[in-house]
């Protein structure tokens, strides 16, 4: 069990967007502009996929954290926080009424 979030990894990518070191992989990727992004995003998710339908849990661990990382940079680049997407989430979540019972313990 880890208490490492979304939010967490999203602001470390806020920072080495813009930090001064030229090692930081997410400067540089987002310094590609936005359909370099996106193609990374594309191809990592592709890569998941493969490793799903093979089966391979590690390869897919792997893969999804690549997908999520990517995902983040992605958003970034286009200016879209994180936050929206999650409210989005919780929006549709709210429509069918389950939020309340994800968060109330089992019967
Ligand atoms: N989670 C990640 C993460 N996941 C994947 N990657 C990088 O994503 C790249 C994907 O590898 P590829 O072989 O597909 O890409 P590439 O050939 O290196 O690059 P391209 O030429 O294809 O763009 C690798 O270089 C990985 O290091 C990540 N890079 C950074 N993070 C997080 O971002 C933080 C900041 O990283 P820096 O910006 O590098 O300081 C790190 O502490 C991590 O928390």
């Amino acid at each position: 069990m880890t208490d490492f979030t979304l939010s967490d990894l999203d602001a470390i990518i806020a920072a080495r967007a813009t930090s001064a070191d030229e090692k930081s992989y997410t400067r540089k990727l987002i310094g590609k502009g936005v359909p370099k992004c996106a193609q990374k995003l594309g191809e990592e998710a592709v890569e998941a996929a493969i490793a799903a339908a093979r089966g391979d849990q590690a390869e897919l661990t792997a893969e999804a954290a690549d997908v999520l990382y990517h995902l983040l940079v992605l958003l970034k680049a286009c200016d879209v926080p994180l936050q929206d997407v999650m409210a989005e989430l919780q929006r549709r979540t709210a429509q069918t009424g389950l939020e309340e019972k994800a968060s109330r313990p089992a019967d």
